[in-house]
């Protein structure tokens, strides 16, 4: 709760404020209405019994009571728009911590199911319940204020009504607390089996899936799937509601009695004599308002109960703490040196993907001069994109050390290393924006320098792609926002190639960004892109071994570990894995030859 608090009043403070104060003033007026009520009903009776209307002070009581009945409308419409500001300021307020938050989390932190359940349980509470918190804390404010009004009312009348009031309005409280929480733990249950449906429903939407859907007919089956989950859900929600609702006849029978008790008691009071008949009105006004006060604030503080668990789940996600972090040397971090002098080195670097039991990497060692190219080569899975994951610390190491001119790779500033480690992976990212922030997005400081933008696009061979969209950089890359263009597999890997190219780091990564161009785009792609990264430290990827033959060491790997180093030729000569798998593709490449002859 104090955090929440701490939260709504950094979102909107001045706003929470009248909020609460717009609150507590409405919920003063009907107590002052009753009270004019009776005051009337006296002088009404008085005139009556004594033939003597004087009608002046009866006038103004009953302007009064319009002035009441005024201000409290426009307390209520006033009190809707604050609402509305408060609740459109904390909910971007909110999302906007919310999304800040997953861009520091770790990369590991994206491949875990227990972490889509958070972020997913945290995305739904997040932007509504912290401020339907506060909104029924304001209410509670003014719910009280108004029932202490309404109780002093009463007390003057009998403090046995006013404990008759709390005793049966008891029940609402617990039904509230029991019910609240039982559904708020089916809920949560129920998230991954939620997120699958959701899943399902993707499937069904999204452009990515629309192809094989239609291809393999798969639409009535995940529409089947999804709907069984949803109504599973239904059911479960219906038993929970049946339940509630015949608790809550329950409850209303027992406030019946309490509230018909009190009348009876009343009206006895009155017939004696011993109260007006404008007491009469307003005790039983009174202690009508009382009981629906008091049911209406036990109720409002189960629902606080309630939808307090469902912002815990919000802060759950706020809590998570990345791993990765520039933490060792926070206050001084290492500069990371420009140029690099000795290169980089990997001692005896192992690593085990969380939640795996087997390490992926093992006993890594190897030297990189800051001026070479080295080709990694292996069968799928052997660890390549593992170990060039390393190198940018998106996961930290097991056992071991990776140092860049001897100085281990976590005592760089995490974004300072970044930047000096330009990758383009495999699954790079096709931005539904202009081709201009296709590639500007790889250095984000040029992203509106036109020629650096240019000069990236020329060197990754993506000028003549461009050039045949009708609006040039400023074409829209996708189907997804309107007169949106879909690329080619190749031409997206140009796109994602010149965004690499806009980096000034000193290591560039190219993780497979070929495998959609043909083999002699690929050859003069790699031969521009030796060219191009001449004097600096390139790690390339890649199954063609007329690509891999361009670096200056071929590093094969299998099962993760490195089983061979050297140039093709040495490679070829040592007959060993490389040899076999480099016989394997010429075999292949001169039977397609020969079927094609
Ligand atoms: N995020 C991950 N979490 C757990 N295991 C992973 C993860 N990424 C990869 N692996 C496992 O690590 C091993 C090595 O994967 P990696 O992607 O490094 O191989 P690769 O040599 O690059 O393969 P490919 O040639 O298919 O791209 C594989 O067995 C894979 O299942």
């Amino acid at each position: 709760m104090p955090k929440l608090m701490r939260l709504v009043w950094q979102a909107a403070s001045g706003w929470l404020l009248l909020n609460l104060a717009l609150t507590v003033m409405g919920a003063l007026i009907p107590v002052a209405q009753l009270y004019v009520t009776k005051l009337i009903v006296d002088r009404v009776i008085h005139a009556i019994g004594t033939s003597n209307l004087d009608i002046v002070p009866l006038l103004g009581l009953a302007g009064l009571g319009l002035g009441l009945a005024l201000l409290q409308e426009a307390l209520q419409q006033g009190n809707a728009f604050v609402s509305q500001v408060l609740s459109d300021r904390f909910s971007l307020y909110a999302n906007g911590i919310l999304l800040e938050q997953a861009t520091k989390l770790d990369l590991a932190h994206f491949e875990s199911a227990a972490f889509y359940d958070t972020l997913n349980r945290a995305q739904q509470s997040g932007s509504f319940y912290p401020l339907r918190v506060i909104g029924n804390l304001t209410q509670l404010a003014g719910q009280l204020i108004g029932f202490a009004g309404l109780v002093s009312l009463l007390l003057r009348f009998s403090p046995l009504v006013v404990v008759l009031l709390l005793l049966t309005s008891l029940p609402t409280f617990w039904v509230g607390v029991r019910y609240s929480s039982r559904r708020f733990w089916m809920l949560r249950r129920q998230t991954q089996s939620k997120r699958l449906a959701d899943y399902f429903g993707e499937i069904l939407t999204d452009p990515a899936f629309a192809k094989e859907v239609r291809l393999f007919n798969l639409g009535d089956y995940f529409l089947k799937e999804y709907r069984e989950i949803r109504d599973r859900f239904n059911q479960e929600s219906k038993k929970l509601a049946l339940q509630q609702a015949l608790a809550r006849v329950g409850i209303g029978i027992v406030a019946s009695i309490g509230f018909y008790g009190a009348y009876a008691l009343v009206i006895w009071q009155a017939v004696r004599g011993l109260i007006t008949v404008g007491d009469l009105t307003m005790y039983a006004g009174a202690f009508q308002q009382a009981q629906t006060a008091i049911q209406g604030i036990l109720q409002n503080i189960a629902t606080i109960y309630e939808y307090n668990l469902y912002v815990s789940q919000y802060f759950e996600f706020l809590n998570l703490k990345p791993q990765v972090v520039s933490h060792t040397f926070e206050k001084f971090p290492k500069k990371f040196p420009i140029p690099m002098r000795s290169g980089l080195v990997l001692r005896n670097v192992s690593f085990t993907y969380g939640g795996a039991s087997e390490p992926v990497l093992q006993n890594i060692n190897l030297t990189v001069q800051p001026n070479e190219c080295i080709a990694l080569v292996g069968i799928n899975g052997s660890g390549k994109t593992t170990l060039l994951k390393l190198l940018t610390r998106f996961y930290d190491i097991d056992a071991g050390e990776i140092t860049i001119d001897d100085i281990p790779l976590q005592e760089f500033d995490l974004s300072e290393l970044r930047a000096q480690v330009g990758v383009l992976f495999q699954d790079f990212a096709r931005y539904s924006l202009s081709v201009e922030n296709n590639i500007g997005f790889g250095d984000l400081k040029e992203r509106e320098n036109q020629d650096r933008i240019q000069k990236a696009a020329t060197d990754a061979g993506a000028t003549d792609t461009i050039a045949a969209l009708d609006r040039g950089y400023q074409t829209i890359l996708g189907k997804i926002f309107s007169g949106g263009i879909e690329l080619s597999g190749g031409q997206w890997q140009k796109i994602g190639l010149a965004r690499a190219f806009m980096t000034s780091a000193q290591i560039l990564i190219l993780d497979e960004p070929t495998a959609a161009v043909d083999a002699i785009a690929e050859h003069d792609l790699f031969q521009r892109f030796r060219q191009l990264t001449k004097g600096k430290m390139t790690f390339l990827v890649s199954h063609r071994f007329s690509t891999v033959q361009m670096a200056d060491r071929i590093v094969v790997l299998d099962k993760g570990q490195i089983v061979e180093v050297g140039t093709h030729a040495e490679l070829i000569a040592l007959g060993g894995l490389y040899e076999k798998m480099f016989r394997l593709q010429a075999a292949s490449y001169q039977s397609d030859f020969s079927a094609s002859d």
